[in-house]
């Protein structure tokens, strides 16, 4: 009968639809935009362009965030090129958002793309064996949306799954690899491609105190991660094992750290609390955490970390309140130094700098099995997952 037949095929499809192994992370790629800014001459590359100069109270506490920023450069899409052709998005007054909207809705996906091209290469499969699509961005006001748009530039097969991830700031990242986890756990041989691409031009404006700390700190760039579960194939390579995964909230923080679409672009409020809030719940987060995969009691120096880079405060705190060796948060610090914070795309280029780090390494025996990764966002959100370095590269061939 053929009903009988069909409830057949779909309990047994149950039965196996499920991976045999854990998800793990198989091939990361980052790209940013060409023009960099130094940091040390931000202040002045800043308040020219906004023709802000007589501000100078304000420049000078730009140059001191600047100075204690722990940053050394970032990759800024806006330039003056651009600012003269949008006259708009310097004056607060003139409507800019869809200005912003058309020029972010071509350059998200076209930086992703960049990404995923290496992301795609050092899988080693082809683009058109994605499964699922999960974009994350803070730029998104239109649909389709950047997801449908990555797609399409690198020739995904149509069924391709699709999710856009909008507005999580810098957990967007965190969230988007949890998701990623359970779609390659839950549908068999699922491969996720993971996007996150962040540009500042969403949320670029003049010179205003209660922003200054993100003008000082934010910058550009798109990271990719292939996710999948084992059965692996031929050539797939795991870097991390995505062991578990966990969002939790920090209570009665709602109004701390956020971002709204306003007529001249996306606005942003980071408080000062910030590093503090985190400081003061981070250790409980990471319990419940490592508690969930039955170690009680972990000693945080033992494990290897991909922090997300929020700022340096950030940083510090997390390393004082653990007591962690400088060395723990390498990956994070540097990757800090170089780009700044891309908000939710930072968190891959963390996870890259770590794996080539190991890569370097000659002494892989002593490196850490065990590893945590952590973004934070609005909320505050923390975006939670402990890692671990994959036990055994060799694979199963098909
Ligand atoms: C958007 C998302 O989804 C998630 C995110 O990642 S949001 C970004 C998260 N990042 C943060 O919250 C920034 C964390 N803060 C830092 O890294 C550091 O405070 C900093 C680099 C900004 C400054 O370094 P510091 O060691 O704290 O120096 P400090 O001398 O205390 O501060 C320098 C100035 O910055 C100001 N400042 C620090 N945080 C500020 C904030 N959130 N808003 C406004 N001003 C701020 C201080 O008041 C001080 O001003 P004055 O010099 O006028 O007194």
């Amino acid at each position: 009968m053929p009903g009988a037949a069909t409830t057949t095929a779909v309990d047994s499809r149950r039965c196996t639809q499920h991976a045999e192994g854990p998800a793990t992370v198989l091939a990361i790629g980052t790209a940013n935009p060409v023009n960099i800014v130094l940091q040390d001459e931000f202040a002045n590359y800043y308040f020219d362009l906004t023709k802000s100069e007589h501000l100078t109270e304000l420049k000078d506490k730009m140059k001191r965030i600047c100075d204690k920023s722990g940053i050394e450069k970032r990759y800024i899409h806006l330039d003056e090129e651009l600012i003269r052709s949008h006259p708009e998005i310097m004056d607060k007054h003139l409507p800019s958002l869809e200005a912003r909207v058309d020029i972010a809705a071509t350059e998200v996906p076209k930086l992703a793309k960049s990404a995923a091209l290496k992301a795609i290469a050092e899988w080693g499969r082809p683009a058109t064996d994605i499964t699922h699509l999960i974009f994350s961005t803070y730029s998104g006001c239109r649909a389709p949306s950047a997801d449908l748009q990555l797609a399409s530039l690198l020739g995904l097969r149509p069924s391709v799954s699709r999710t856009i991830l909008n507005l999580h700031g810098c957990s967007g990242g965190g969230r988007a690899l949890q998701l990623a986890k359970e779609l390659a756990e839950n549908n068999r041989d699922a491969r996720v491609l993971v996007a996150c691409s962040e540009l500042t031009l969403v949320c670029f404006s003049s010179p205003d105190e209660s922003k200054i700390v993100g003008h000082g700190l934010f910058g550009d760039g798109a990271g990719v991660v292939i996710v999948g579960a084992g059965p692996l194939v031929n050539g797939e390579r795991p870097l991390f094992e995505m062991v578990a995964a966990s969002q939790t909230m920090i209570p009665g923080t709602e109004n701390t750290l956020g971002m709204q679409a306003s007529g001249s672009g996306i606005d942003f409020h980071i408080s000062i609390q910030v590093p503090t809030l985190i400081k003061n719940n981070i250790h409980q987060c990471l319990l419940d955490a490592f508690q969930s995969v039955g170690n009680m009691d972990p000693n945080w120096n033992d494990l290897f970390w991909a922090v997300h880079p929020g700022g340096r405060a950030i940083l510090d705190n997390i390393e004082g309140k653990l007591e962690l060796e400088p060395s723990k948060l390498a990956a994070s610090r540097n990757v800090l130094r170089e780009y700044g914070n891309m908000s939710g795309a930072t968190i891959t280029f963390v996870l890259d700098e770590l794996r080539r780090r190991w890569e370097k390494e000659e002494d892989e025996q002593h490196q850490p099995k065990w590893g945590v990764m952590l973004a934070f966002g609005p909320g505050i959100t923390i975006e939670t997952m402990v890692l671990r370095k994959p036990i055994s590269r060799s694979l199963k061939e098909n």
